[in-house]
């Protein structure tokens, strides 16, 4: 059976700046702070990219192989799948979508990451969500300081 869940994060920061790191699909590092490297075994960066996500995690397992599924920058939409890998996460799947927020005169942007995973053997579907949600909402409080801290550099004056 399969679990799944959603992870909300409000960013201070307006959805194009945002969308420019969620979208590098060669470079989730930039805000997954459990990915130790990150290589693109084939395609440009489009659908139908596969990535190979090495993490940083003592266990001796943490490699997996990823499929870009959408990309659509018109909608703020990126999914993947887990294709392979040496980890408890079969048939990983998730969509993230970024919608435009705005609070008295200040552009923000909510992401909406929801996610579908095979519940692994000896595990609940409540111990599998505990699992996914606490590495996403890490994930995505990450995303929420890089993105804040380039759209403060963005706007700075020239000195
Ligand atoms: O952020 C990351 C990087 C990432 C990727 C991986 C694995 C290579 C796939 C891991 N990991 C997983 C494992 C081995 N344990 C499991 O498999 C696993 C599966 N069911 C469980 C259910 C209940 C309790 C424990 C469970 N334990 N060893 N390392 C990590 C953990 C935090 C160190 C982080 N991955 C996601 C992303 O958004 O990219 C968000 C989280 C979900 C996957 C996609």
């Amino acid at each position: 059976s399969q679990t799944c869940s959603a992870v909300v994060q409000e960013i201070a920061a307006p959805i194009s700046t945002v969308w420019s790191v969620v979208r590098r699909f060669d470079n989730p590092q930039a805000y997954k702070h459990f990915v130790k490297s990150c290589h693109v075994v084939v395609g440009d960066g489009n659908v139908g990219t596969l990535r190979e996500v090495h993490v940083i995690s003592g266990l001796p397992a943490g490699r997996s192989t990823e499929r870009l599924e959408i990309l659509d920058d018109e909608h703020h939409i990126l999914s993947f799948s887990m294709i392979g890998g040496d980890h408890r996460l079969a048939n990983y799947r998730s969509v993230t979508t970024l919608h435009p927020s705005v609070a008295d005169d200040v552009s923000k942007t909510v992401v909406v990451e929801s996610y579908a995973v095979d519940t692994p053997p000896g595990n609940t579907k409540e111990e599998t969500t505990v699992f996914v949600d606490t590495i996403l909402r890490c994930n995505l409080q990450s995303l929420a300081q890089l993105a804040e801290n380039l759209h403060k550099r963005n706007n700075q004056s020239p000195p």
